[in-house]
């Protein structure tokens, strides 16, 4: 009633839970040599809706500032820190950062990620080292019941090429297939005058699972040598991962992605319990063309809600509860140093429900 529609007030255990997936989530990148990077919560909204980006206006949280300029709520980390390092001289190459992004959505209006961004690094080696991060996440959080999702820009990109579409179609095609509507991606495709097309486009929204389809698709595509390098990227990628132990990646050739910036390898991450996507990212060098820069860059953002409802709580500690007065109140406070491992309530009255493991008496600052 006193919040905006989307917000929300955080309580109790669940708050704990997050700041265990942040602490996780932090540990395992700075063993892995990754940068701190924050940027302001304030951001002016042609960063997120400039063609390279593609957020839609009506989503961001954005109001004038005192010049007539509009300034939005970071709506995305990813392009925020491209922002940030283009103002910089950096050779740094790996970052991570955690907290909230904004934007109106089915689910509110607030969510937080936890994400790593790679830039100035070899293709391969900067794509594996992303999913290698999330797969050692992903085990230090003892989230094991997962599937790796692998797509690629080039292939929608260059299917549609011949098509010449407009911006406008451009999308709707691009939507039409994200929602997997056959119908529509063929009546899109068709109308724009190839039937041939729009059936390849079709049979793609089929082309998602193991390693067999990439071998049906290695056959379909013998002729095409740009489809087959994209082939032969995933199957490595595929390849790897199976080494490290995660069997369960697959491939959607099909997949696109509303935001603009992906150009190359795109990656998302599925709870098999809820079926939740858990990470997301990929590829995107495109965004840092808007700088006229060529440069490399990978990364993936965790949903940190999506995890936090899904991890175990750390054990309950022992409650300990000490009855004291005013007089015996700091006698009190100095025996906390005897339970660092338990939860410890200081009262001045005989709890009457018996909700402790351990209650202790102080009778004039001596214990009974
Ligand atoms: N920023 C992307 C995730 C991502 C990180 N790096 C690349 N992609 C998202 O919010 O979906």
């Amino acid at each position: 009633m006193f919040l905006p529609a989307g917000s929300q007030d955080q309580i109790g255990e669940k708050l704990n839970d997050q700041a265990k997936v942040n602490q996780i989530f932090r540990n395992v990148v700075r063993r892995r040599n990754y940068v701190a990077i924050e940027t302001p919560v304030v951001e002016y909204a042609q960063t997120f809706t400039n063609p390279s980006v593609g957020m839609e206006a009506n989503k961001l949280l954005k109001w004038f500032d005192g010049e007539g300029e509009i300034e939005v709520l970071r709506a995305d980390w990813t392009t925020a820190i491209a922002r940030a390092l283009m103002t910089k001289e950096t050779t740094q190459s790996k970052w991570f950062y955690q907290g909230s992004v904004f934007q109106k959505n089915e689910s509110g209006i607030e969510s937080q990620q936890a994400g790593i961004e790679i830039i100035l690094m070899d293709v391969l080696l900067g794509e594996m080292e992303t999913l290698f991060t999330a797969v050692d996440v992903l085990k230090e959080l003892s989230i094991q019941d997962y599937l790796i999702e692998l797509g690629h820009t080039g292939i929608f990109d260059y299917l549609i090429e011949p098509l010449l579409l407009n911006q406008a179609d451009e999308e709707k095609l691009r939507s039409a297939m994200d929602e997997k509507n056959e119908d529509l991606v063929y009546r899109i495709a068709s109308a724009n005058g190839n039937d041939q097309i729009a059936n390849q486009l079709v049979g793609l929204i089929q082309a998602y699972g193991g390693r067999d389809i990439l071998a049906d698709y290695r056959n379909k595509w013998q002729a095409n040598p740009e489809l087959l390098a994209i082939i032969d990227h995933l199957e490595k990628l595929i390849t790897s991962l199976k080494e490290l132990g995660v069997d369960d990646v697959i491939v959607d050739l099909g997949s696109v992605r509303q935001l603009r910036y992906y150009s190359g390898t795109m990656f998302s991450g599925y709870l098999k319990q809820t079926g939740d996507i858990c990470f997301s990212g990929g590829r995107y060098d495109r965004l840092y063309n808007q700088f006229e820069k060529n440069i490399s860059a990978v990364g993936l953002a965790f949903y940190v809600d999506v995890l936090t409802k899904i991890i175990k709580s750390d054990r309950k500690k022992r409650l300990v509860c000490i009855v004291a007065s005013p007089e015996t109140h700091v006698k009190a406070e100095q025996m906390r140093s005897e339970f660092p491992d338990a939860q410890v309530d200081i009262v001045y009255q005989q709890p009457t429900e018996n909700q402790y493991d351990e209650i202790i008496n102080l009778v004039d600052g001596v214990r009974l």
